[in-house]
């Protein structure tokens, strides 16, 4: 019975010492180590001394029984879960262990796939609310900067870089993947900087086509060209004293490119079709979820343009690095939505933490905040249930999202495997359907014959 000290240790508690036993070698074939006590009394003993994982007891014994034991563990350890094995149609009994603070029950005879699976499941969760708790616990500095919020060891050393560039002049580089909040983070830096009372511009460099974004930002003056009626100031002039944002900059034009870098330097704007240069004052943010330094490299983006702008570059972390700021972000959002709702939403159900915290956030905050936008709107309880969230996150499993989670209730058929794995490549290639036929090897009608079937 002896165990290496970090692996995951099931502690077994029943007086009938071959149920002990058996469970035990079973349990040993599956990878998973445990330990065994035929007395309540004894296993609470060797949880003074030891830690385990999950406990797994029977209800009926002599002495302490199985439902005391989960009430006396709930007060001294609640964070290991606590199976407790009732016998089978004895539902009052499982009610009772539930309302005693045990995780989850399995009924007798043990059918030991069921039980490998509930114990995986109660190590998982015991292993998340213990990196929650770490989390926590190492994050007593800040918990915001402007209104960028977060509190993991990511976002602490964002915001020591946040403070010292919000009182300097000096041009910025925003990177990240997108939705990890590079324009709140320019804006937040405009809000707590000395230009804070001047204006905060900001301009998709992405969104608009060369000549446009030429006048765009430096303006034009009066028949500059065929939809020139007016005179315009542009951005740089509107921005003055304040702060500009260039967002999406891994986009712009090699040419504009050219003229951007120009303005930057001299500090000055000559408005499309005027021979007159402007001064401007504006401090120069710039973002985008590009890599400029290979862009750089493969000739896509004018160096001395990429040194100009990149004085100070700051890097946002991608979400599903950011650990127990994701249940943070979510409460926030949650709260944000209840109240412009006017819905009295104020929790998560149970389960909901966990999915959210294993999901992998490819679209980072925007996507935690569209999901919490839609779990208000859609919710009829008091809490946001594991129904209000999309299947993506409540069926994301290490990585795919296709197979149901470790409770059976949640495991599907092969077709239904079929459907998802055809439903996930063709939002990997944006609806794509001859793309996603060359990657499933099945012609288009197959697809869509397939998808349809299931009310897709
Ligand atoms: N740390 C944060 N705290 C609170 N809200 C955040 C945070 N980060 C992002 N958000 C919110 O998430 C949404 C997306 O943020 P934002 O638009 O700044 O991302 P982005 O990185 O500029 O995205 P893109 O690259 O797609 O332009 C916004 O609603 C923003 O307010």
């Amino acid at each position: 019975m002896t165990v290496a000290p970090h692996e995951s240790r099931v502690l077994i508690v029943d007086d009938e010492r071959n149920m002990c036993e058996l469970i035990e070698t079973d349990l040993r074939l599956r990878g998973i180590p445990s330990e065994w006590f035929t007395s309540a009394q004894e296993a609470i003993e060797a949880i003074h001394h030891q830690d385990y994982d999950v406990v797994l007891t029977d209800v009926r014994m002599p002495g302490t029984t199985g439902l005391q034991l989960c009430q006396q563990l709930s007060q001294v350890r609640p964070d290991i879960p606590v199976i407790v094995m009732t016998a089978f149609g004895t539902l009052e009994t499982a009610i009772l262990a539930m309302r005693s603070g045990a995780y989850d029950f399995i009924t007798k005879p043990i059918e030991m796939d069921l039980l490998s699976i509930t114990l995986k499941r109660a190590m998982e969760h015991r292993r998340l609310t213990e990196q929650v708790r770490l989390l926590e616990s190492s994050q007593q500095q800040a918990t915001s900067f402007g209104e960028v919020l977060g509190q993991s060891p990511a976002m602490q050393g964002l915001y020591d870089q946040l403070e010292q560039v919000a009182h300097s002049d000096a041009a910025v580089l925003i990177t990240g993947e997108s939705g990890t909040g590079k324009e709140l983070v320019a804006r937040s830096i405009h809000a707590s900087g000395r230009r804070s009372e001047k204006p905060f511009v900001a301009v998709n460099c992405a969104a608009l086509t060369e000549p446009l974004l030429e006048s765009e930002l430096f303006g034009h003056v009066k028949g500059a060209f065929t939809d020139a009626r007016g005179e315009r100031r542009g951005l740089f002039l509107e921005a003055d004293g304040g702060t500009l944002l260039l967002d999406e900059m891994g986009e712009m034009p090699m040419t504009m490119q050219v003229k951007l870098l120009r303005a930057l330097e001299e500090r000055k704007v000559r408005p499309v079709g005027s021979d007159k240069e402007m001064r401007f004052d504006v401090r120069v943010l710039t973002a985008t979820n590009r890599d400029l330094e290979t862009a750089v490299t493969e000739g896509r983006f004018r160096e001395d343009l990429y040194y100009r702008i990149n004085v100070i570059g700051i890097e946002l972390p991608p979400l599903r690095s950011r650990g127990a700021d994701i249940l943070r972000l979510a409460e926030h959002f949650r709260d944000r939505f209840a109240a412009s709702e006017n819905k009295p939403v104020a929790g998560f159900a149970e389960g909901v933490a966990e999915k959210l915290l294993s999901y992998s956030w490819p679209g980072n905050v925007r996507e935690l905040r569209n999901v919490m936008e839609r779990a208000i709107a859609l919710t009829r309880y008091d809490k946001i249930t594991l129904e209000d969230l999309p299947e993506k996150v409540r069926n994301f499993q290490g990585g795919t999202l296709i197979f149901g989670g470790f409770d059976p209730a949640e495991l599907v058929s092969m077709e239904e495997v079929q459907r998802r794995y055809i439903k996930h490549v063709m939002d990997a290639v944006g609806g794509n359907q001859t793309q996603a036929a060359r990657i499933l090897g099945l012609d288009r009608k197959t697809i869509y014959r397939k998808l349809k079937q299931d009310g897709e």
